[in-house]
């Protein structure tokens, strides 16, 4: 039996009045939670320069352990990178590294330098053209004495190279920088990667900007001496993951112009240095997209992680998710600090939305949402802290899209009455599903026909179920076969999820497909205020699924009177107390048990079967003996 715990149960060891008084760590790597063996591993790797992959769930973590590996980096071996131009090569410009800090004033002297040419310049240009008026003054010949200082204006400004050309050009300026950079080049084309040379439309005749000012680095050179983050790696295309490879092994990478057609192509620079630490980031979907050669890299020198979603809920977690709370206010910097309630009800949160018994979530982003949210509304009241009511009150505003999504869904589900939940009907099961984080009614329907085609029966679902649909319905059909004596796999099974669309993952959705077939086959009814997840092995057990607290919600919410779940997902039910008294949750460990809870009528006959069947051992599924142990209810 589950019940809901008080504040003061839900709290740590920590003893606080309010979250103000909690000391937030100044480093980022202590600020992470929850996280240890990334953490571990990321300090190791920043000490001996390795490269990091951090795979798993978005929001726990991942870049923030990237930028709190550029705190962990020497700082005193920042440098700052200057492009020169090359006199012998216009196309071929010079690199020069330097001590950060140096490059600015290299620049700055340059200029100097360059201000004080032009002017002696212009005043030698200016004495010449005042002699030569004068001159032309007292012998008349005006005419002659313009055409000589414009000629010697024209001169000056073509043959002579400009002062310009001289000064380099500060590329990467690390200058005053606390901590060594941390550059996130997620989703960056190849220009912004790896540098890219600027197309100069005016190329001679005086007024092309030299190739050198033209110059851009990319993110792998401003990651000098850093930390080069890349999230969803699969999603930079090959080239440029070969080019950086290359930049990796070699620790240089010449910048030249991206676009053939752009004069920046003629352009390529010296090598310029690029020896920043990789810190690649993704899904499973990212190193299934990713070069081989570069994943082999990595894996060659470097650490891969898979990141936690949840970690257990232990008095030291919580105190962690206290420290959080903290954290984010702090960070926010606009929100009111969390009563002891407040952060009560965040471990609660914590707790249901990790979806698992004794866990608390990790997917950290979207519960500093819930924080911020809850924040914003203790502020606009103007509360001096943010209570209890402000987090319940954010639960409601801050559901995700497939949320509301989900929700506005069930609206137009009720008013065309799309599901029911009293009566019986045959052939018809309430199943259950998840759209993104939110649970949905998935009513089946299910029809047996003979089959069309002589050879076999065919299984025909809707959309994308077709091959879950195909496994239940294969998963069934030796129970089917030995209950009626007949081979299911001679018949067609019509089945249609009702109202489906893109986004419904419905691989729990077996025990209610099963459901529905033998329903629709033997002519009992279903009770309809029964809904039902689970999924089913070929021997009749109920197996495992996930997302079960959101789906008894969504049950509940759609007026079912009884949910059935797979006895072994009883500990991850955390539901709230508002569904606490409407919904009676049964565990079920067999076929046999969901046909006994769901099926109205008739149904003794189709459990003597089953139980003769199984004592005969013919298939091995397990029968309860007698009535199946009373419901349990957890709320
Ligand atoms: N393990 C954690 N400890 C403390 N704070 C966290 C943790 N995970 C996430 N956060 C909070 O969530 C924010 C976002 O996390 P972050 O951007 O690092 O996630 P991510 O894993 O990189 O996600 P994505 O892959 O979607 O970019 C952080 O700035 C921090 O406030």
């Amino acid at each position: 039996m589950l019940s809901m715990e008080e504040p003061n149960e839900l709290l740590g060891s920590i003893q606080f009045e309010d979250t103000s008084s909690i000391t937030v760590p100044e480093s980022l790597i202590d600020q992470v939670i929850g996280q240890e063996e990334a953490v571990e591993v990321i300090k190791k790797a920043a000490h001996q320069r390795r490269h990091v992959m951090l795979i798993g769930s978005p929001g726990t973590g991942k870049s923030m352990l990237g930028k709190a590996m550029s705190e962990l980096l020497p700082v005193e071996e920042l440098q700052d990178i200057l492009v020169y131009h090359n006199p012998e090569d216009n196309n071929n410009p010079r690199i020069r590294v330097v001590p950060a800090g140096r490059g600015r004033q290299i620049v700055d002297a340059h200029k100097m330098e360059a201000r004080k040419k032009v002017q002696t310049r212009n005043m030698f240009f200016m004495l010449i053209v005042m002699g030569l008026i004068v001159y032309a003054y007292y012998t008349g010949q005006l005419l002659f004495g313009i055409i000589a200082a414009a000629l010697i204006f024209l001169s000056m400004r073509y043959l002579i190279p400009k002062e310009d050309v001289f000064i380099p050009k500060l590329l990467v300026d690390n200058s005053g920088k606390k901590t060594a950079p941390f550059v996130d080049a997620t989703g960056a084309h190849a220009g912004a990667l790896l540098g890219d040379v600027r197309h100069d439309p005016f190329q001679s005749g005086g007024l092309e900007t030299p190739s050198h000012e033209r110059v851009e680095c990319g993110a792998i050179h401003r990651a000098h001496k850093g930390v080069l983050f890349i999230d969803e790696i699969n999603t930079l295309r090959l080239e440029s993951q070969q080019s950086l490879l290359t930049a990796l092994q070699e620790g240089m990478y010449p910048i030249t112009g991206q676009s053939e057609r752009s004069s920046g192509a003629l352009v390529r620079t010296e090598p310029v240095p690029c020896s920043f630490i990789m810190v690649v980031a993704g899904n499973l979907d990212a190193v299934q997209g990713m070069h081989p050669a570069l994943r082999s890299r990595i894996k060659g020198y470097g650490y891969e992680v898979y990141m936690r979603d949840t970690m257990e809920d232990t008095v030291e977690n919580r105190d962690k998710l206290i420290r959080f709370v903290a954290q984010e206010v702090v960070r926010d910097g606009k929100i009111p600090h969390f009563t002891r309630d407040a952060v009560a009800e965040i471990i609660r949160e914590a707790k249901r939305r990790s979806g698992r018994k004794g866990h608390l979530t990790l997917m950290l982003r979207d519960l500093g949402g819930l924080i911020r949210v809850a924040g914003d509304i203790a502020r606009s009241e103007g509360a001096p802290l943010t209570e209890a009511r402000h987090v319940i009150e954010a639960k409601k505003m801050a559901r995700s899209l497939e949320q509301q999504m989900a929700d506005r869904y069930l609206e137009r589900r009720k008013e065309y009455s799309m599901y029911k939940s009293s009566g019986d009907e045959v052939g018809r099961v309430n199943g259950l599903a998840v759209i993104g984080d939110s649970g949905i009614v998935l009513p089946i329907m299910a029809e047996v026909t003979p089959a069309q085609s002589k050879e076999e029966g065919r299984v025909i679902a809707t959309g994308r179920l077709q091959e879950i649909a195909k496994e239940a319905v294969t998963n069934v059909s030796a129970l089917i076969k030995k209950l009626q004596g007949e081979d299911i796999t001679t018949k067609d099974v019509h089945i249609q999820f009702i109202g489906t669309y893109e986004g419904v993952e419905g691989d729990s959705a077996s025990i209610s497909i099963a459901t529905a077939v033998v329903s629709a086959l033997e002519g009992i009814p279903v009770k309809q205020s029964v809904a039902m997840t689970g999924s089913l092995s070929v021997r009749g057990d109920v197996l495992p699924v996930g997302g079960v607290t959101q789906k008894i919600e969504a049950a509940a919410q759609a007026g079912i009177k009884t949910v059935l779940i797979p006895k072994s997902n009883m500990g991850d039910v955390l539901v709230d107390e508002s569904i606490r008294d409407k919904i009676e949750i049964i565990p079920v460990s067999n076929i046999s048990e969901v046909f006994e809870y769901s099926l109205a009528g008739q149904r003794s006959k189709l459990l003597e079967k089953l139980r003769r069947f199984a004592t005969e051992k013919k298939i091995g599924i397990s029968i309860p003996d007698g009535i199946p142990s009373p419901a349990m209810s957890i709320l």
